[in-house]
């Protein structure tokens, strides 16, 4: 199997070395695509690696047709539409840590370069004016400089900060007093911030909550001659205010390296003095190009070898650990949801999995999602995959709902799934026997010991002399092999159950002549 890898911005070619050297992987790079390109060429891809240039819209994910995964080269996934990945089943993953320390080291140098106005000089020089009165800095140090956002970059900036003896003050949602204290710094909301900084810096993702974080209001809080950076998205400084804001003598500086619309074609801060700017280059640098290029390129490689990735934005992450814990369980999961379908007749509206036993101490969520995925197969066919399958589920109006037990009925671990719908409840439980793979061990209130492959038939019986003998026969005349047959009862004369794996899909006039034994109650096959 050769798997098509579309990369439509430049990525590093020492990067995607990994990728050129795996087999199975047919690499083409093909940037600067129009939407309208990209919507046709996308056609025929299984993967597509990109930057922050190419725009992933739900217009071109709908056009693509054996699309699994986007490989974001870099941190922030604002050029993908993730809602829609999601819903198409299209897992996102990017490389968050590669380019962190390129990131914070420009955002330092815009502040230098800021503070002591060194691109206008050499702008000046270079037109041959020799002006030493023009461009007069300030000093950083003793200088507060206000963090917004103290994530990954923004720690690394703040460390940096405070080897320039500054002061620093930081604002971030998960930041505590305990945190702070470790690195040095004080801390206080968005307001306080802003209010005691000289220098103020962002670095959050772009979100409905941060976009025009700094706008107008924000601008009236802050000291005198402010000087402001960006180095993380545009539009979290509202650039209108902050053209307004340079004008009225407010802010003395701006250094932005991100713009409300890239590439930029609003050029007007740049015509102040006190902007200096960049295109977008945080990232540019050798080391962090090479770094998130391996990055992804090693998640592709991992998810058409293996099914695992590490930096999903799309799906929650799982440590490797607990991956190695969870993962023997995926099939186990997905066919309990197979084996359900077919039992359970009707749509479902409730599914309900318990995870008992060692199981109830790890993070179960990719457990449930393989279980679904079994679930809706049947009807949705490769449509579901384990991004979607949790999306769809919620989307046909099927409540899920997970619990954990640490007591497993004599079993290590125990999934047990239950299905609810308009006909009633069907359950069956599953593990994973040492050395011996996946078994049902229940259905419904029977305790089986049933291996979920091949084609199965279940069967709803009275407790009758006869009636296995009259099944064998019946079938037999059908041409229809009995492989294994279990026999199972609540008590005898009473109700019972019959798991039968046969060699082929048993017909349905086959099956329907089961039924129209005197003593069976339902018939129903299994396709596992
Ligand atoms: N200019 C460039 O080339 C680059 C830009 N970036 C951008 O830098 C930004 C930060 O990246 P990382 O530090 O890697 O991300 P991160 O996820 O490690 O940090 C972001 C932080 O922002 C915080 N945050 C979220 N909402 C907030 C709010 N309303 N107020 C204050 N803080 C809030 C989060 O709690 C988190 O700690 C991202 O937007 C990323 O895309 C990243 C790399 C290069
Ligand atoms: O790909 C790039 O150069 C942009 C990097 C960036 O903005 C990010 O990683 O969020």
């Amino acid at each position: 199997m050769t798997y098509n890898i579309l990369i439509s911005d430049p990525l590093s070619e020492d990067g995607i070395y990994p990728l050129r050297q795996a087999d199975g992987f047919n690499i083409v790079m093909e940037t600067n695509l129009t939407p309208e390109q990209l919507g046709e060429r996308i056609k025929d891809f299984d993967a597509l690696l990109v930057r922050s240039q190419t725009q992933v819209t739900r217009d071109i994910i709908e056009k693509a047709q054996h699309l699994k995964i986007i490989g974001r080269a870099g941190v922030g996934v604002d050029n993908i539409d993730l809602e829609a990945a999601t819903e198409h089943g299209v897992i996102v993953v990017n490389a968050p840590d590669g380019n962190t320390n390129s990131a914070a080291e420009h955002t330092i140098a815009m502040l230098m370069s800021m503070a002591r106005k060194i691109p206008q000089a050499f702008y000046a020089l270079r037109n041959q004016n020799w002006d030493r009165k023009s461009y007069v800095g300030v000093e950083l140090k003793n200088k507060t400089l206000g963090v917004i956002g103290l994530g990954r970059i923004g720690t690394e900036v703040a460390a940096r900060a405070k080897g320039q003896r500054m002061n620093v003050i930081a604002y971030d949602p998960f930041l505590t007093a305990e945190k702070a204290a470790k690195m040095g710094v004080d801390f206080g909301s968005v307001e306080d911030v802003i209010k005691a900084a000289d220098f103020i810096t962002v670095h959050t993702p772009l979100l409905k909550e941060t976009r025009h974080l700094i706008n107008a209001e924000a601008f009236k809080l802050m000291k005198d001659g402010v000087q402001i950076i960006n180095c993380a998205r545009g539009g979290i400084i509202d650039e209108n205010a902050l053209y307004d804001a340079i004008k009225a003598g407010k802010v003395a500086g701006a250094a932005l390296d991100v713009f409300e619309q890239e590439p930029m074609v609003d050029f007007r801060l740049l015509d102040l003095p006190e902007v200096v700017a960049t295109p977008h280059l945080g990232a540019s640098t050798i080391e962090a190009q090479e770094s998130v290029a391996v990055d992804v390129s090693n998640d592709v490689i991992s998810y058409f070898t293996t099914g695992t990735v590490r930096n999903s934005v799309n799906l929650p992450s799982v440590p490797k650990e607990v991956m190695a814990k969870i993962e023997p369980y995926f099939d186990l999961a997905e066919r309990l949801g197979r084996f359900l379908t077919d039992l359970s007749d009707g749509t479902a509206e409730e599914v309900n999995i318990q995870y008992s036993g060692e199981l109830a101490n790890v993070e179960v969520g990719p457990l449930t999602r393989n279980a679904l995925k079994g679930l809706l197969k049947r009807h949705l066919g490769d449509n579901v995959n384990d991004v979607n399958a949790l999306y769809l589920a919620n989307q046909k109006g099927i409540t899920v709902n997970e619990s954990k037990s640490t007591t497993a009925k004599g079993f290590t671990n125990l999934i047990t799934m239950e299905v609810k719908n308009a006909n009633g409840t069907r359950t069956a439980a599953g593990t994973l026997l040492n050395g011996q793979g996946a078994r049902i061990v229940k259905v419904d209130n029977y305790l089986v010991d049933i291996v979920p492959q091949g084609h199965l038939v279940f069967i709803r019986h009275n407790d009758r002399p006869g009636v296995i003998g009259r099944v064998g026969t019946l079938l037999g005349e059908e041409g229809v092999n009995i492989a294994t047959m279990q026999v199972f009862r609540s008590n005898a004369g009473g109700d019972a159950i019959m798991m039968l794996s046969i060699d082929k899909v048993a017909e349905d006039s086959g099956l329907a002549q089961l039924e129209s034994l005197a003593e069976i109650e339902h018939v129903t096959a299994i396709n596992m």
